[in-house]
C-alpha cells in the first residue's frame, strides 16, 4: 500500500486507527478455548468487528512468537486473513528487528516476502546498513523507532549531543537521508505529548505511528494537535484498550465498540485541523 493509498483510506473512513492484534492466549475469553486455533479464532472476530472503524492492523510478534511453531502459524493465517478479506488495510508487523545488513535482509525476506506484510517496525541503533535492507522493498514501508512511550525512553532517547541536539532527533533526521515518506515512518508514542511538535520540526511530512492511547494513558488530543499534518501522517494505534474490552462472549462487540469510539474522536479531529 502506497502513501497516497492510506491517506485515501484515512479521508475516506474519518479514521486513522490502528488495532493492535497484541493477542495474548491468557487472555482471549474461555469459550474460545475450545477452537482449533484459539488465537486466530479471536483475532478473525476482532478484525471481522473492528474493520469499518480503522485503516491498519498492528500485529506484535512476541505475542505469537512466544507461542512457537504454533503461534508462528496463527501469525501466518491472520495475515492471509486481512490480505484476502480487508485487502485495504495496512499491516504491519510490529517485530523491532534490524541487524547487521546480511540478517536484516532475511529478517526483510521472512515478513515481506513469506509473510506479505506491508510493515516492519525496526530498530535504529545499528544504524544504516541494519535498515537499508527493508527499504530495498519496493512498496512496503519500515517504520523506525524514534521515540518509544515507554518510561525507558528517557534513558537515551533524550540525550543530547554537543550542539544540544538530542538522540531521538538524530534519527529523524538522519534516517530521511535513508528512506523517504514514500517508504519511511517512525514511531513516536502518544505519550510524548507536546515533544510532537519537535518531532514535526524534523519531520513535517513523514507518517507517524503512534502507540500509547488507551492502556498506556496517552492523549489523542495532544498527539493530533501537535501531530497532524494537512495530509494527517498519523496512525494511532491501541491494542488493549479495544481487544480486551470485554473478557466474555461479547468481546467483539465490545472491540467494536471501543474502535467506534476511537473513530468517531478521529472524524471531529480530521476535521477540525482540515484533513478532510
Ligand atoms: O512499536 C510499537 O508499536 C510500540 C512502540 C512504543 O514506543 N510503544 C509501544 O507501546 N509500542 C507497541 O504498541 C502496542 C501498544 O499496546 P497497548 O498499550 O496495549 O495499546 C504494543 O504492541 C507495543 O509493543
Amino acid at each position: 500500500m502506497n502513501r497516497q493509498q492510506i491517506i485515501e483510506q484515512i479521508r475516506k473512513k474519518g479514521t486513522f486507527l490502528c488495532v493492535g492484534l497484541d493477542t495474548d492466549i491468557k487472555k482471549i475469553p474461555e469459550h474460545l478455548l475450545t477452537e482449533e486455533d484459539p488465537m486466530f479464532a479471536f483475532n478473525k472476530a476482532i478484525i471481522d468487528a473492528t474493520a469499518p472503524y480503522c485503516v491498519a492492523y498492528k500485529p506484535n510478534t512476541a505475542f505469537y512468537e512466544s507461542r512457537g511453531t504454533e503461534g508462528w502459524q496463527t501469525l501466518e493465517r491472520t495475515v492471509n486473513y486481512l490480505r484476502t478479506n480487508y485487502p485495504d488495510h495496512f499491516i504491519i508487523a510490529d517485530a523491532k528487528r534490524g541487524d547487521i545488513g546480511n540478517t536484516s535482509s532475511l529478517y526483510a525476506r521472512a515478513f515481506f516476502e513469506n509473510m506479505g506484510v506491508d510493515a516492519i517496525t525496526v530498530a535504529p541503533y545499528m544504524g544504516f546498513d541494519s535498515v537499508k535492507p527493508f527499504m530495498d522493498y519496493e512498496g512496503k514501508w519500515v517504520i523506525l523507532l524514534a521515540l518509544t512511550s515507554n518510561p525507558g525512553s528517557r534513558d537515551f532517547q533524550f540525550l543530547t549531543d554537543m550542539t544540544g541536539t538530542r538522540l531521538f532527533e538524530h534519527v529523524l533526521e538522519t534516517a530521511q537521508k535513508w528512506g523517504t515518506t514514500e517508504n519511511l515512518m517512525f514511531v513516536v508514542g502518544a505519550t510524548q505529548g507536546a515533544m510532537f511538535a519537535e518531532v514535526r520540526r524534523v519531520a513535517p511530512r513523514s507518517f507517524l505511528l503512534v502507540p500509547g492511547v488507551g492502556a498506556q494513558g496517552g492523549s489523542l488530543e495532544e498527539v493530533a494537535k501537535w501531530g497532524m499534518t494537512p495530509e494527517c501522517g498519523l496512525l494511532v494505534n491501541s491494542s488493549r484498550g479495544i481487544i480486551y474490552a470485554s473478557s466474555g462472549t461479547d468481546f467483539a462487540d465490545a472491540a467494536a465498540a471501543e474502535a467506534r469510539k476511537l473513530r468517531d474522536h478521529m472524524t471531529i479531529l480530521l476535521s477540525t485541523y482540515g484533513v478532510i
